[in-house]
């Protein structure tokens, strides 16, 4: 049985708008995608990433959108912002097998690259990579997601 397609939120600062360009043009391509929407930033602006992170962790935590593929230079203060929003999970993760493991091990809903860090192509087969990746809430790792969820809010763990 093949895979409900996602949707997606892709999203960038200045540091980062050639590879969420790319990517983004990558998403509206791939058949596992069923749309994208782009928060920004455009050509020629200067948003800072916290804003544009923090607006597409908001459409994944409201339900408008499955997923955030996110890029700044490094990768790590779109992460930072994204996990400011309440039931948000961002990583950032450069590797094949992190990627891999953001999504089974931690049902991370947004995805964050550093445009500053690694090869535009290595980006690109990561986000592919990312998009076969489902969270099986039946997995041993549930109950582990579920505490993360139990801090939140409270700070006291279900
Ligand atoms: O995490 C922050 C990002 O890397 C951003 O693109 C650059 O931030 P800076 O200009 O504060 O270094």
């Amino acid at each position: 049985m093949s895979e409900q397609p996602l949707r997606v939120v892709v999203g960038s600062d200045d540091a980062g708008l050639e590879y969420k360009n790319a990517l983004k043009e990558d998403l509206e391509n791939d058949s596992r995608v069923v749309s994208v929407v782009d928060v920004g930033v455009g050509n020629d602006e200067h948003t800072a990433y916290p804003h544009v992170a923090v607006q597409a962790a908001r459409l994944v935590a409201e339900g408008s959108a499955d997923r955030a593929l996110l890029v700044c230079g490094t990768g790590l203060g779109v992460a930072i912002s994204a996990n400011k929003v309440p039931g948000i999970r961002a990583v950032t993760a450069h590797d094949s097998y992190s990627v891999e493991r953001s999504v089974l091990s931690n049902n991370a809903q947004v995805l964050c690259f550093g445009q500053r860090v690694i090869g535009l192509e290595l980006a690109r087969k990561l986000a592919g990579e990312w998009l076969d990746y489902r969270f099986d809430s039946s997995s041993a790792s549930a109950d582990k997601v579920a505490v993360i969820d139990g801090y939140e809010g409270t700070g006291v763990a279900c």
